[in-house]
């Protein structure tokens, strides 16, 4: 059709813009194919973090909130915007459901465990939120208040789980309740891999009190561990107490995103009711996706209207692929957290052939993901290629700065792939960053020496676009206001679809290159 150009949307996840820089393992990399399509078109800096995307100021960016408004076409506030707005206007500590639960365990005599990820990362959790819910339930007269410390070291620096943990118990002392009963790391308690096993000696600890490692105070739990992530499940008793969840007792997860807490929240839910105490509620922060019936302090904002929509609404076929570590980025969170099958939507989920020692492995499936798109891109009834290469986050999480050079080796050679079968096809690619990762791999730590860092970065991410070669428009790196939602609504450009009102982000191609208004023959598109 002339006037309508089929495309492929590729999602490069953690690629961030920094200049070169020791710790930058983007441009540390061997990467011709993208060097040569950031040279040859124009590339926009998109910011991906803070209120950009819909996150609190200041906030790095994440997969969950980069899917979503790029599929949203939008900002939507997030989660934790969300929360700490409550927590600003101190609604929180007010919440009825929260005032009902603390007030009815302070006349029964029962205990709220507060479980949840103790750092201030602020991708899954924010360890100052929970000083509000220990302040509500101090105010409800509530004494047996449990805390459940999840240690981080991933999205904040490794072996400051101590630093966290003082934090937490800080809070517990100003507000005159709350004692940490337990720690346990990350991997055991937010596993989403399916590894029942590691969840299970999470459930196992808060649900029963049952671990073989039994400390006097929790400092004792992280002290003279290595690696934060893998805190082995830990009682923390002073006094051979234990503190399992009893029958009537009220159990609130404080995280607020939902992906790595639910298999957990969904155990959690199940032994409590396959060991009798099924009438124990629980509460969350902010909503979550789980089977279980959770009830959530704070709800999610609404993310229809956006890119999913506009293609089922045209009858444009999307076919979206990724490894298992971003699949649900590509369906789920792009389709703004709707779980519904779209009939013109075909779903790949990409075997990981390599396990996830990412270090050992940093070039993951990366092949197989470009050969599948490399198939979708050629057959006609696909109107857009929805996929994402996780390498550069996901090993990039490692904190393994040479393992992550590789890995964005890796994914520039899947670029080079799909960006020469999508030539030959005669469509265009649009590449983007979902937030920053590999381009800072170094953090400056309290003394002032450079430790090595994994997590998220506050940086634009680039975007790019290769234009479909029958086609004179291109990217314009300077539209007033362009950012990470721009993506969405620069996809229906590109498809020549109308744009849905509810997609208010402005588009990154100027009106007059609109290939479906102004189709023009091989005028090149270098600057
Ligand atoms: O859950 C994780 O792996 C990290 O905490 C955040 O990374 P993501 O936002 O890329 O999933
Ligand atoms: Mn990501
Ligand atoms: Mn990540």
């Amino acid at each position: 059709m002339s006037d309508r150009h089929n495309g492929i949307l590729l999602i490069l996840d953690g690629w961030g813009h920094a200049p070169p820089a020791p710790g930058n393992a983007i441009s540390a990399a061997v990467t011709p194919a993208l060097d040569d399509l950031l040279t040859r078109y124009p590339t926009a800096l998109l910011p991906a973090s803070g209120t950009a995307v819909g996150l609190p100021d200041g906030v790095v960016g994440n997969s969950e909130i980069g899917h979503m408004v790029i599929g949203a076409g939008r900002p939507l506030e997030y989660d934790s915007l969300l929360v700490q707005r409550q927590v600003d206007s101190g609604e929180l500590r007010r919440h009825p459901d929260l005032v009902a639960a603390c007030t009815r365990l302070a006349a029964n005599g029962g205990a709220l465990h507060l479980v949840g990820l103790c750092s201030d990362g602020r991708i899954h959790a924010d360890v100052a939120h929970v000083a509000e819910l220990l302040h509500a339930a101090a105010d409800a007269g509530l004494r047996q208040v449990f805390l459940h410390a999840i240690t981080d070291g991933r999205d904040v620096a490794d072996g400051s789980a101590g630093q966290h943990l003082d934090v937490l118990l800080g809070h517990a002392d100003r507000a005159g309740a709350g004692r940490c009963v337990s720690v346990v790391g990350r991997n055991f308690a937010m596993d989403k891999s399916g590894k029942a096993d590691l969840t299970a000696i999470a459930c196992s600890l808060i649900v029963d009190a049952e671990a073989e490692r039994v400390v006097p105070e929790p400092r004792a739990a992280v002290d003279g561990q290595a690696g934060d992530q893998w805190i082995p499940a830990t009682v923390v008793s002073g006094d051979g107490s234990r503190h399992p969840v009893r029958d009537g007792d009220v159990v609130l997860f404080t995280n607020f995103r939902s992906d790595r807490i639910s298999p957990l929240v969904d155990m959690v839910h199940t032994r409590l009711r396959d060991t009798g105490r099924s009438s124990v509620r629980l509460l969350s922060l902010a909503q979550y996706d789980t089977t279980a019936e959770v009830v959530p302090l704070v709800r999610r904002a609404d993310a229809s209207g956006g890119l999913a929509d506009a293609l089922e609404a045209a009858g444009v076929r999307s076919v979206r692929i990724a490894e298992r570590e971003k699949f649900e980025h590509v369906t789920f969170y792009v389709n703004g957290r709707d779980p519904s099958a779209r009939p013109f939507e075909e779903h790949q989920l990409v075997p990981t052939a390599v396990g996830d020692d990412y270090v050992a492995q940093p070039r993951m499936n990366v092949a197989e993901v470009a050969r599948r798109v490399v198939e979708a891109a050629e057959r006609d009834d696909v109107g857009v290629v929805v996929a994402n290469l996780a390498n550069i986050d996901v090993v990039g999480h490692t904190g393994d700065y040479e393992a992550t050079v590789v890995a964005t080796g890796a994914v520039d050679t899947a670029v080079a792939t799909i960006c020469a079968a999508a030539r030959a096809r005669g469509r265009w690619v649009l590449l983007v960053g979902d937030h920053g990762n590999a381009e800072q791999m170094v953090k400056t730590g309290n003394t002032g020496e450079q430790r090595p860092y994994g997590g998220h970065t506050h940086n634009p991410v680039p975007c790019v676009l290769v234009p479909a070669p029958e086609s004179a428009y291109a990217l314009d790196p300077r539209v007033t206001g362009a950012a990470l939602p721009s993506v969405g609504p620069t996809v229906l450009q590109l498809l020549g679809l109308p744009v849905p009102p509810t997609m208010t982000a402005p588009r990154l191609l100027t009106e007059a290159a609109e290939p479906h208004r102004r189709p023009v023959r091989a005028a090149p598109t270098t600057n």
